[in-house]
This record gives C-alpha cells, structure tokens and sequence, in this order.
C-alpha cells in the first residue's frame, strides 16, 4: 500500500503522475517542536518527522512525505500568517533571487528510509506594491511557502528559474519516482 502524508491538495495533484494507487493520511505533527536548522536540513527534519508520524502506524506500507520552505538570506519562509506577513514576505522577495527546498521522505515497507531534498532558485521581478497588493487579492497566497504559488496567478511574479519546477510547487516527481 503506497500513503502520501500530506494534506497539501498539489502534492496530490503530482503524485497522481506518478501513480494513481495511493491514500491520503495527512500527518498531524507540531512543527514548531523542531529545532530551526539550515534550510535544506530544515525541510528534511520536517518531512521525515511528517512521514515517521504515518509510518509508524502503518509499517507495512510505503509512506511519502514532503516539506517546502522558501529560503531568502537567512530567512525562512513558510506559510504567511496573514495578509500582512504575505506582503512582507513578497516584498522581500521582489527582484531578487530566492531558493524553494522540498525535503522528501519515503519509507519503505521492509523499515528501510530514503531521505533527499531538492532546491529550485527562482528569480523574481521587480514588484511594485500595487502588483504584490492585486496578487494577494486573488488569494492564493494562503497555504502556500513563501506567499507564492508557481502554478497559479503567482506565474506572473516570476522572471525565471533555475531547477525543478514541480518542486517549487511542493513535490520533486523525477526526484520522488527515482526514490521509490
Ligand atoms: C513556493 C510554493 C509553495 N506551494 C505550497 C506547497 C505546499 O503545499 C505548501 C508548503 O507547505 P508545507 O508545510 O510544505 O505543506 P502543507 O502544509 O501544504 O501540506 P503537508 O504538510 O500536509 O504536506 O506551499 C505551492 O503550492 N506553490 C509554490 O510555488
């Protein structure tokens, strides 16, 4: 039996390019129990204590997890609380280039672990305070790392990137299929 751990609908979306035989458990786990560590670090720490949290009730099945931040200097994005913090966070962003991690971790049936994460630098325009206001006004910031998403209106910020696009999104699918 093959689990995604995540309640996140685009890492549904993706997996299904993969295989369409799979549940949904979402892992309930207090994030902020872990200890903040380099970035790339940080999102492997989340997702195997997301996966573990799923494996450990199902041992016999294979179990994927995944976490994505977006990293600017030595901040870390993750979701933006509010409206407020979304605008700040794109504001930082505007005309620089940003690093998305996506921590990803399977566990197989026979206990074994693959642990792996992946980095997309993606490069913004330059965003005038009137733009960054009328993306948030379409609303999709509000689950997303980083107040973005890549594949919906948030296509519109973003003067290119370096790396995997599905990663950006919340799931390396080259990367995951090559892990399992
Ligand atoms: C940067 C970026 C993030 N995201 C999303 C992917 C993830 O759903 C979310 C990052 O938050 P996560 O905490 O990684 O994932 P989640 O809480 O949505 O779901 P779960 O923990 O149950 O797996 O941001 C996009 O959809 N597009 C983007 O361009």
């Amino acid at each position: 039996m093959l689990i995604l751990a995540s309640q996140s609908p685009r890492r549904v979306e993706l997996l299904q390019r993969i295989t369409k035989d799979f549940e949904v458990e979402p892992a309930q786990i207090d994030e902020r129990a872990l200890p903040i560590s380099a970035p790339a670090t940080y999102v492997q720490t989340l997702a195997q204590a997301k996966g573990r949290a799923v494996s450990d009730l199902h041992p016999e099945a294979t179990v994927i997890a995944a976490d994505t931040m977006v990293a600017y200097q030595d901040d870390l994005l993750g979701k933006p609380q509010d409206e407020a913090a979304a605008f700040a966070m794109l504001k930082a962003l505007s005309g620089k280039t940003h690093h998305v991690h996506t921590g990803v971790f399977v566990h197989k049936p026979d206990g074994t672990e693959k642990l792996q994460v992946v980095t997309t630098a993606v490069e913004f325009w330059p965003l005038s305070d009137d733009e960054i206001k009328q993306y948030l006004a379409c609303g999709e910031y509000q689950d997303k790392a980083g107040a973005y998403g890549i594949q919906g209106q948030g296509a519109l910020l973003i003067k290119g990137i370096v790396g995997d696009y599905y990663n950006v999104m919340g799931l390396p699918i080259s990367t995951l299929a090559r892990m399992l």
